[in-house]
């Protein structure tokens, strides 16, 4: 069941039995009658009779009547009879036979009941939400071992750029870049339940990418290329995703990631691919996949409720500017509850290696005062 962590359950899974299943003691000590206790206390204690002993994995033997008691090891049955478990603490043998009780205690104490932890019938986990440690715990616990779940998204990962070439490359001639995209989305894509496909590198020659795309879309979910969707002569993205699909935008308002496209293509007209084009900067591209590629992919694996991300308020160190109608999204480091921007051209990857996270200016503002809390979103 281990393989199914992180996984998407495509509905909810029902439990085929009530959790624990049986009505069990939470601690160690006498099973009784509450109201045999009623009034206890080290100056007046009440007397038990006890009539015998529960072990770990056995039905009980005996059942608690009046003024009788029963030794109880934490998870053992609740005999009949009972209805409160007193801890030893507040107990003693004063003579063989003879329980003494310092505390009352109420009916249902020291007891969970056979369905307190789920009630048969109710769900164990819920669809649509990806499963954690926990819920791996609770399906094994009502005897689930295999359940439904939705196939990870493939998202296919293409580079572009004559200059772009594989990370294994041990020499670099003149203006030659490793690709240092690719690698980081593959991990972006595992981080959100996805399977990686890495394409490889396409070159800015006309129609190479228009080729790989058509490679590539039957066997894909998801399409992400990097790079060649700005302005320059060379940037053909734009073209070879219109004549593969639809472009819905070409430009968005954020900072960074300026050039990103957005495009719907054909594998038939009920099976559609969405394709993001992000910006050939890797940092960009990280960022904007961050904020447009996951919840895609959440949704796409039939997740409606993604992991929420960890975030700290955290206190601004200095001034932020920002174009009003623009989303800014800033790296940041944070040192005993002080959020301190990283500055930096989006060319210098390290910035992010260096981040804890990123807080965003929404697009009405013009910037943030030095000063003044913010949410500050972390990285995992
Ligand atoms: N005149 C303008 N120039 C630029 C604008 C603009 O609005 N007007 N926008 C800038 C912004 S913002 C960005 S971002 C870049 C994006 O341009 P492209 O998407 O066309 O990307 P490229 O020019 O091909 O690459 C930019 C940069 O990133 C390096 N790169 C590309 N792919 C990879 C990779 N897989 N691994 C590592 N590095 C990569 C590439 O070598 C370039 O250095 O445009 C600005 N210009
Ligand atoms: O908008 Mo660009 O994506 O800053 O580097």
């Amino acid at each position: 069941m281990s393989a199914a962590l992180h996984r998407v359950p495509a509905a909810d899974i029902l439990s085929p039995q009530a959790l624990p299943g049986f009505a069990k003691s939470t601690v160690d000590g006498f099973a009784v009658r509450a109201a045999d206790t009623y009034g206890a206390s080290e100056g007046l204690p009440s007397y038990l009779d006890l009539i015998g002993s529960v072990r770990m994995g056995e039905a009980p033997a005996v059942s608690v009547k009046p003024g009788a008691c029963v030794a109880m090891p934490t998870g053992g049955v609740i005999p009949d009879g009972a209805d409160a478990v007193v801890m030893v603490e507040y107990t003693a043998e004063t003579m063989p036979g003879t329980i003494e009780v310092t505390r009352p205690v109420a009916p249902g104490g020291g007891i969970v009941r056979a369905d307190d932890d789920v009630a048969a019938g109710a769900p164990l986990v819920t669809g649509g939400r990806p499963l954690r440690a926990p819920d791996l715990g609770l399906l094994a616990a009502a005897g689930v071992t295999s359940i439904c779940v939705h196939a990870r998204p493939r998202v296919a990962i293409i580079s572009t750029g004559d200059e772009v070439v594989p990370p294994e490359t041990a020499h670099l001639t003149a203006g030659q870049v490793r690709d240092a995209t690719a690698s980081a989305l593959a991990g972006l894509v595992i981080e959100a339940g996805g399977e990686p496909v890495i394409a490889g590198i396409v070159s800015d020659e006309p129609g190479a990418l228009k080729e790989k795309l058509t490679e590539v879309l039957p066997e894909s979910d998801l399409v992400v290329v990097s790079a060649g969707s700005s302005v320059g002569a060379r940037d053909e993205t734009a073209g070879a995703v219109a004549a593969v699909g639809d472009v819905w935008c070409h430009g968005l308002a954020i900072k960074p990631g300026k050039p990103t496209l957005l495009a719907e293509c054909g594998r038939g007209s009920s099976d559609r691919v969405p394709l993001i084009g992000l910006p050939g900067n890797p940092l960009s591209a990280l960022v904007v996949f961050g904020q447009i590629g996951i919840p895609l992919l959440w949704r796409i694996s039939g997740c409606d409720k993604p992991p929420a991300r960890p975030n700290v308020r955290a206190r601004l160190s200095r001034d932020l500017a920002s174009a009003a109608g623009r989303l800014d999204i800033i790296q940041v480091k944070v040192t005993d509850g002080v959020a301190e921007p990283l500055f930096g051209p989006s060319a210098l990857l390290s910035v992010l290696t260096r981040a804890d996270g990123y807080v965003i200016i929404p697009e009405p503002a013009t910037g943030l005062d030095a000063g003044i809390d913010v949410d500050v979103t972390l990285y995992p």
